[in-house]
């Protein structure tokens, strides 16, 4: 019966869509007022095509025989009195679905975990939450434990699913959390911290809809591979508006693709780079030695250093933004050099006043701004730069480094240096605190403009696809199939592009990507250990209201110029005003796999501790060492006969990056199917990665490939071998060199 509820409003929203596209004409407002519900349509036809799996996942029962259905979004009785056919998980009534225990039943009397595969129900749990019927082995804090340890336990798919259906009480609390305020949210890994920040984005939206979708959600994690992991979950909970990007990425029109060492990002990441490129940005308003020489209508003018000094001093202390203050400088400039004119042409032959009046100065002013000599003189003494020029220029040249950077020692200079072409990711708040100084110019309004129309082209694009995907799975042999059918044959991109541009016709989290001075409603960070603090002044610039989630573990910090304390980082921004939640149990790494685990942790810091693991597998990790030169060979051999113990799930191999090419070349030699790369293919039944790349990730099994030089590749390699060995469901298996 839902479904069938689900099908009819899909339909309806497709052919509703259809119709919007179909129309033209009428005022500016009409025309606007269709481009919104050609959006909202749109975005309709996706959810409901997304919560198709686990549709309905739960049932409770109430001591007073009411029953309640739960599910991934509210189905209505629209026939009747509008009565709730499908709770959404996140109405404040389906709570007790998460919260009620036998301790503490909440007026439940059972709850049902429904599993489905495809339409049809395939099991089911009960629980009779009444302290006299309870099972006496259960697991008391756990709600749902069968139905969560059949999660737990079925094969990856290299993708990352959602935990609504069993979702737990210290997991419940956070992502239901207020919105105002900055929430950090500690927890080992495997804790589902991932989980419970991408549930929470969910939770906000339904709860918080009118303020959050005017703002938009931003969710940021580590690196691409992790973002197309976690990709499919917020669709799987009907919530498609969020924003997805790594660190990198924050920067309207740069993507950050290029490497550097990791001493240079560490030297990039610390605060005092704010000092460094305030000096950088002083620095290129340049006071030449000499007096320059100006040619204007083949008369010579001077313009001498104290004069270009005064300038320069009256421009900064207007305190503004350089390129904003490039108007003061001009001023002063111009009228030194108007003076100069002014003395030569009016000088009167018989010695009395200057001959000519405020006017005639004024003219002389308004024609020496549009001399080009005049105007190269000012470029040259106060550029007007992008934030790109000015950090381009700035490591291109050791000589500008060594003005703007006096603090740093020489070798950490040497390592700022480089050539110009493409940025990497810790470029990026650099980039963003460049452009907080040199301010907004006619150029970079242009570029959002441009960003703009891209996203619209895409847009468009996608409403079109929505609308041809729409067709096959509603209307297949119905009359109206015939209308749906000619939308995207009477509109393509170009023209639904046009019509989209007169109203900007942007969902908010495209007109957010493309802008820089965007303010979201609420920001989350996921793995947020990394952020160094100049990444942190980027991420609160986006968000003034402080409203945030933090989620990662300190414990598994990598970059060096990452987060070893929450207070730490947090400080500047939100002094002691935040909330800290933990986390203390572990569902992804079972017990065997995590005492190996807590073994490296006590390296890290002796008194930090492992989460509790929530079961055990069964299965001893092994730990083997082989030479050198037999390693590629044993680790072959390791992984084929790994790959073939797995029924349909993942095997993850995490290398040193060192190790990367040779072991990778070996591997697809004696595998062809395990994905090896920059961007891999996480959906391949076998997977190598770096550490880097594994952060967040898991698989079922895991070979962990000398663990001694992934420790000595980094000063923080004991937190990146603990991040590897934590990364298994199921069996973990480690090779060492002799
Ligand atoms: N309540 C739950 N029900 C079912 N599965 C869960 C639950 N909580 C966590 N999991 C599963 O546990 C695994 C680990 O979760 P997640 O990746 O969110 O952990 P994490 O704390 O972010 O780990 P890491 O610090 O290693 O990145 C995932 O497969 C997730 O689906």
């Amino acid at each position: 019966m839902l479904y069938g509820r689900l099908d009819g409003m899909r339909e309806q929203a497709a052919r509703r869509l259809a119709e919007e596209l179909h129309a033209t004409g009428g005022t500016l407002q009409a025309r606007s007022q269709r481009d919104s519900s050609v959006q909202m349509y749109a975005e309709q036809v996706e959810q409901f095509s997304a919560v198709e799996n686990g549709l309905c996942f739960g049932r409770l029962d109430t001591d007073d025989d009411v029953r309640h259905y739960i599910g991934r979004i509210g189905i209505f009785d629209t026939s009747g009195d509008y009565d709730p056919l499908l709770m959404d998980w996140r109405a404040p009534a389906a709570r007790a679905f998460y919260l009620a225990t036998a301790a503490n039943p909440q007026g439940v009397r059972r709850r049902r975990h429904l599993r489905t595969r495809q339409r049809k129900v395939t099991a089911l749990n009960d629980e009779v939450l009444d302290l006299s019927a309870a099972s006496p082995t259960a697991h008391e804090e756990l709600t749902g434990e069968a139905s969560l340890l059949a999660a737990l336990t079925a094969g990856r798919t290299g993708r990352m699913r959602d935990i609504v259906e069993t979702i737990q009480v210290e997991q419940d609390r956070i992502i239901r959390a207020d919105l105002p305020g900055t929430l950090v949210v500690q927890g080992g890994p495997g804790t589902g911290k991932t989980a419970v920040a991408l549930h929470r984005a969910a939770y906000l939206l339904y709860t918080h809809r009118s303020v959050l979708s005017s703002r938009g959600v931003l969710l940021v994690g580590p690196n691409e591979t992790f973002l197309r992991y976690i990709s499919q979950v917020l669709p799987a909970l009907a919530e498609t508006g969020v924003l997805l990007r790594t660190p990198g990425d924050l920067f309207p029109g740069v993507g950050a693709r290029r490497s550097e060492p990791a001493e240079a990002a560490a030297i990039k990441g610390r605060a005092g780079m704010v000092q460094v490129l305030a000096e950088a940005v002083r620095d290129r308003q340049w006071v030449p030695g000499e007096p320059l020489e100006i040619e204007v209508e083949r008369e010579v003018l001077r313009l001498d250093p104290e004069t270009v000094r005064a300038a320069r001093d009256r421009a900064r202390r207007t305190g503004r933004p350089h390129n904003l203050t490039r108007a003061v400088f001009d001023v002063e400039v111009v009228h030194a050099l108007a003076d100069q004119v002014a003395e030569r042409i009016g000088t009167d032959p018989l010695g009395g006043e200057n001959l000519l009046d405020e006017a005639d100065v004024a003219e002389i002013r308004r024609e020496l701004r549009e001399e080009p000599e005049v105007r190269a003189a000012l470029d040259q003494l106060w550029p007007v730069l992008t934030p790109q020029r000015l950090l381009a220029d700035l490591y291109a040249d050791p000589a500008r480094i060594a003005a703007a950077a006096p603090g740093l020692t020489d070798a950490e200079r040497a390592l700022l240096h480089r050539e110009p072409g493409g940025w990497t990711p810790a470029d990026v708040p650099l980039l963003d605190e460049a452009a907080e100084l040199l301010g907004e110019d006619d150029r970079t309004a242009a570029a959002r403009r441009q960003r703009i129309r891209a996203f619209q082209r895409e847009y468009a694009e996608g409403v079109l696809e929505i609308a041809r995907g729409s067709r096959s799975i509603d209307v297949e042999d119905e009359a109206e199939g015939g209308e749906i059918l000619g939308v995207t044959d009477l509109l393509d991109a170009d023209r639904l592009l046009e019509r989209q541009e007169e109203s900007d016709g942007l969902t908010t989290a495209q007109r957010a990507a493309a802008d820089r001075g965007w303010a979201f409603g609420h920001v989350i960070v996921d793995e947020a250990q990394e952020l160094s603090p100049m990444a942190w002044r980027l991420l609160m610039r986006r968000c003034p209201s402080r409203s945030m989630t933090i989620v990662g573990d300190v414990a598994q910090t990598g970059a060096l110029a990452g987060t070893p304390s929450w207070a730490d980082a947090l400080e500047p921004y939100v002094a002691q005003r935040w909330r800290l939640e933990e986390l203390t149990v572990s569902y992804r790494t079972p017990a065997e796999i995590m005492a190996v685990a807590a073994e490296v942790l006590t390296k890290i810091d002796p008194h930090l501790r492992p989460p509790r693991s929530v079961r055990e597998s069964g299965v001893p990790p092994w730990d083997r060492r082989v030479a050198e030169d037999r390693l590629a060979a044993e680790l072959t051999g390791a992984a084929v006969a790994e790959a073939a113990e797995l029924a349909d799930g993942r095997l993850g191999v995490i290398v040193p990056a060192g190790r990367v090419d040779e072991l990778g070349t070996a591997l697809v030699a004696a595998l062809p199917e395990a994905a090896v790369g920059e961007h891999p293919e996480l959906e391949s039944r076998v997977v190598m990665l770096t550490v880097g790349q594994a952060k967040g990730l898991e698989f079922d099994s895991v070979l962990v490939v000398d663990p001694e030089r992934i420790v000595a590749e980094s000063p923080r390699g004991h937190s990146d071998l603990y991040v590897a060995l934590t990364r298994a469901t199921q069996r973990l298996g480690i090779l060492r060199i002799n």
